[in-house]
């Protein structure tokens, strides 16, 4: 079975090209595909499928022609991937399956309109919907944090004055409520840095997301951040750089709406022998 590996800002992805659905993806093959040690490794799946052949997306092919099937590392499903989305826009692109600089894709979440602009691809993303802040709380750390909703699960902790992001334990996942998440929740720890040039504000984030531990960064998750400081700044529109692990991404709320914009890189291709595959049960 072909692949391509692509990451967006160190976020990084297994590209399954399978445009008729042919292909049995299950939780334990895309488990053992992202396993960095016996398998390619990365953070999750991005299966290419046409809308009209996936059973989640029938109906919508006049929409987009292109559905972007995301799966976790660890074989779970997600609604949205900000970094996968951009990866896939940049894999349509390069394959010659997408004209243009810009063209939508349908995601679990619906459908998002990709523009590339040369290393950089930016997409509209569904509107973050905010919770009641410190409504959600972190445990142990006991940090309040925001829920957000960005067509996947967040929730966004403010780290207290004094509090070094770089002294947070991210090995297991943070602890919180499953009443309030009972499909899980990717967790993000965010704390201000000095003004940057052209941008209205600028933090600095890490992430432990659902499905695939901490990642180098996680571009909803950024959406999400940058929804929870816009809040916070008494902003109803402006552009925040956040910083991850992985490099920068930027978000940008309009009054059209909120774009997410990166770099997006396609690294390799090659083979996989699936009978090799240890699955990982
Ligand atoms: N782990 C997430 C999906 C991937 C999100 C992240 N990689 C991004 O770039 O948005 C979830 O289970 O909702």
């Amino acid at each position: 079975m072909q692949f391509t590996k692509g990451h967006g800002a160190a976020n990084d992805f297994v590209i399954l090209a399978d445009p008729d659905g042919q292909l049995a993806l299950t939780p334990s093959l895309v488990a053992s595909l992202c396993d960095r040690h016996r398998g390619i490794g990365a953070d999750g799946v991005l299966r290419v499928v046409r809308t009209a052949k996936h059973p989640e997306a029938v109906g919508r092919a006049a929409d987009a022609e292109w559905f972007m099937d995301y799966w976790n590392a660890d074989g779970s499903i997600a609604e949205m991937c900000g970094n996968g989305v951009r990866v896939f826009a940049r894999y349509l692109a390069v394959s010659g399956l997408a004209e243009g600089a810009s063209f939508p894709i349908l995601t679990r979440a619906g459908l998002v309109r990709a523009t590339i602009d040369g290393d950089t691809i930016a997409v509209d993303m569904p509107a973050p919907r905010l919770g009641a802040a410190g409504a959600a709380t972190i445990v142990p750390l006991t940090f309040p944090g925001t829920a957000v909703d960005v067509g996947n699960p967040h929730l966004v902790s403010v780290l207290p004055d004094g509090v070094d992001l770089d002294s947070l334990d991210l090995t297991r996942s943070p602890g919180f409520d499953p009443a309030l998440f009972p499909a899980g929740v990717n967790v993000e720890f965010v704390t201000p840095l000095p003004p940057l040039d052209g941008f209205d504000l600028h933090v600095r984030m890490r992430v432990y997301e659902r499905g695939s531990g901490e990642t180098l960064a996680c571009g909803s998750g950024a959406l999400a951040v940058a929804a929870v400081a816009l809040h916070d700044a008494a902003l109803d529109a402006g552009t925040v750089a956040v910083e991850l692990l992985g490099g920068r991404l930027a978000a940008t709320r309009t009054d059209a709406g909120w774009t997410l914009a990166g770099p997006a890189v396609l690294v390799a291709t090659g083979e996989i022998d699936v009978s090799a595959l240890s699955t990982i049960d």
